[in-house]
């Protein structure tokens, strides 16, 4: 049997849409062994058990790129990350059927190359960048090849996962963006995102606060999540900073304190019990077989 481990991965960071990503202690598994059928999926909801199941998809891509006979599989999933909620769901599926084939045929493909055949399907590099390589990534696209380098995040930072019990479509979050966007306004994203990596490898908290407030998707995105006024204000209480996870709807608090961390989750809980929340650190390892 193949056991792929994959992090749970948080786009944006804020400033860095569809560019920056990072990978969190949140983690899902997908399992690949020999079957007597075509194919057999366990440990998902029905409608994602047939051959339309990304992971699978990911694993015939996989092994198309290898020149191999996609073979019988049975893939049986162990699921932490919730779906559709900001929290990389679809890169856990591209990367784990991806490295289920490159395991599957003797491990040929390097990083670089699974990197380049997730974002293929994902269609951005910045949440399957941290997915395989772990840490803070930052990618962008130069023809069919993605570039990604790879921040250390300073161990001083928490990260808190606030997961409301409704989904955002990453579709429909993209639909509502503007189409255009003004020189001045790509100026301000540009020193902010930068200044932002520095930020995260400092693990300094005050310019964080500052260099992480986006104008390019936020402002819009926030619209979709009917309870972001009262979680920002619960979160900046608390001294925390708040940013919108990938698409929605988790929103992400970042901290330097355990017990903020801490404090946060149960201010959050009184207002919204129905919500999950995660108290978490990076992931600097990426998915691995296990
Ligand atoms: N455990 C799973 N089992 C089967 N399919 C899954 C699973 N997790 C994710 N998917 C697939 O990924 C899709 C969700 O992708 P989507 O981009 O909407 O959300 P996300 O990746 O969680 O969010 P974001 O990209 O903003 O972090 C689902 O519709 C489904 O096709
Ligand atoms: N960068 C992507 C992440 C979601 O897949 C977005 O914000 O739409």
């Amino acid at each position: 049997m193949i056991k792929i481990k994959v992090p749970a991965t948080s786009a944006n960071l804020g400033v860095g849409f569809d560019c920056l990503g990072l990978a969190v202690s949140l983690y899902s598994y997908a399992s690949f062994t020999e079957n007597s059928e075509k194919l057999t999926i366990t440990g998902c909801d029905p409608k994602y058990q047939n051959t339309d199941n990304l992971i699978y998809q990911a694993f015939v891509k996989g092994c198309q790129a290898l020149e191999q006979d996609v073979p019988n599989v049975k893939i049986t999933i162990e699921n932490q990350i919730p779906i559709s909620r900001g929290l990389g769901s679809s890169a856990f599926c591209v990367v784990a059927g991806l490295m289920g084939a490159n395991a599957w045929f003797g491990n040929t493909l390097n990083k670089e190359q699974l990197l380049d055949l997730a974002t293929q399907i994902e269609g951005h590099p910045d949440n399957v960048s941290p997915a395989i390589y772990g840490q803070l990534g930052a990618s962008f696209i130069d023809h069919q090849d993605v570039q990604t380098v790879h921040f250390q995040v300073h161990p001083s930072l928490h990260f808190v996962a606030l997961i409301p019990d409704y989904q955002v479509s990453t579709e429909q979050a993209r639909s509502i963006l503007p189409k255009e966007m003004s020189y001045q306004t790509a100026i301000y994203q540009i020193g902010h995102a930068v200044a932002l990596t520095k930020a995260f490898e400092l693990g300094d908290l005050e310019l964080i606060k500052t260099a992480i407030i986006d104008k390019m998707h936020e402002p819009f995105r926030s619209k979709l999540i009917p309870d972001y006024p009262l979680a920002k204000k619960i979160v900046e209480e608390n001294s925390g900073i708040l940013y919108i996870s990938g698409s929605g709807s988790t929103l992400m608090a970042i901290t330097n304190d355990n017990h903020t961390a801490d404090n946060i989750i149960a201010d959050i809980k009184k207002d919204f019990p129905a919500w999950e929340a995660h108290h978490l650190t990076v992931d600097n390892q990426g998915a691995t077989v296990v």
